[in-house]
């Protein structure tokens, strides 16, 4: 059974057709990565995949049941956790305690524990007792990260989870997403950045003016001219 289904999910908002009939599946522990220019509609996805929009018409499948209608909450205890390209951090709250409150509503038993498991991995002990005020910029998307870990999801949305952050981070956090692949969730990844793209994704989907324009792995949507070169405006040799 897929992780995730997408059926023929539509969306307009007045005349401008954001979602014109997208098709995919995620297999549980792929790592799908979304690709596309500004405005080709990867935001409206994720909006309709967490519940924050309703689409058209279409159905959304999460491991098998239909949340196409649910409300964002429901649907994010069902298992599916997402990242914001901005962090969304109690800024004045601890690193520990953001991760803390990442649990209310789902799951008070062994919160403690959990919280220290999240801190390690993501390598924050040094700042557990500092505001997330006082984070780096890529410290605070390692927490953010932190803050979907902490809900144990089987699906997680990324979006744009590495943008800007210093290099050493960056690996640490592909580093983790490979690591939570390995022990059973499964990731759709939204990414500008074509390199990160190619290191960790099984697979890729290419969307422009709310369609899906090309699927394939990276070799193949790389080795693709008219897709780099039309869609992601890279000149290929
Ligand atoms: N709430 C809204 N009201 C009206 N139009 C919207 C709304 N949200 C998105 N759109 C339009 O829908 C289209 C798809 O936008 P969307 O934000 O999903 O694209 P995107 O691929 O995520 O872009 P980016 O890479 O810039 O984040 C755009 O034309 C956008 O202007």
């Amino acid at each position: 059974m897929d992780a995730l289904a997408i059926e023929d999910v539509r969306k307009s908002f007045g005349g401008v057709q954001a979602l014109q009939g997208i098709t995919f599946s995620v297999a549980p522990q792929e790592i799908v990565g979304v690709i596309g220019p500004n405005g080709s509609g990867k935001s409206t996805l994720f909006n309709v995949l967490t519940g924050a929009l309703k689409p058209d018409s279409g159905r959304v499948l999460l491991n098998g049941k239909d949340i196409t209608r649910w409300p964002a909450y429901r649907i994010a205890r069902s298992g599916l956790g997402r990242t914001f390209q901005i962090p969304a951090l109690f800024e004045n709250m601890t690193v520990l305690e953001n991760l803390l409150t990442a649990s209310v509503e789902h799951n008070w038993d062994g919160v403690h524990e959990r919280a220290s498991a999240v801190i390690e991995l993501l390598e924050l002990q040094r700042v557990a007792a500092e505001p997330a005020r006082s984070l780096s910029g890529g410290q605070q998307r390692l927490l953010e990260l932190g803050r979907v870990l902490m809900r144990e999801p089987d699906l997680v949305l990324l979006d744009e989870v590495a943008a800007g952050v210093h290099p050493n981070l960056r690996k640490l956090m592909l580093d983790v997403i490979r690591a939570k692949r390995e022990a059973g969730t499964t990731f759709l990844v939204i990414e500008h950045d074509m390199e990160l793209t190619g290191e960790i994704c099984d697979r890729i989907i290419v969307m422009d003016a709310g369609e899906v324009v090309a699927k394939g792995t990276f070799e193949e949507i790389s080795s693709d001219a008219h897709v780099m070169e039309a869609y992601l405006g890279v000149s290929v040799e």
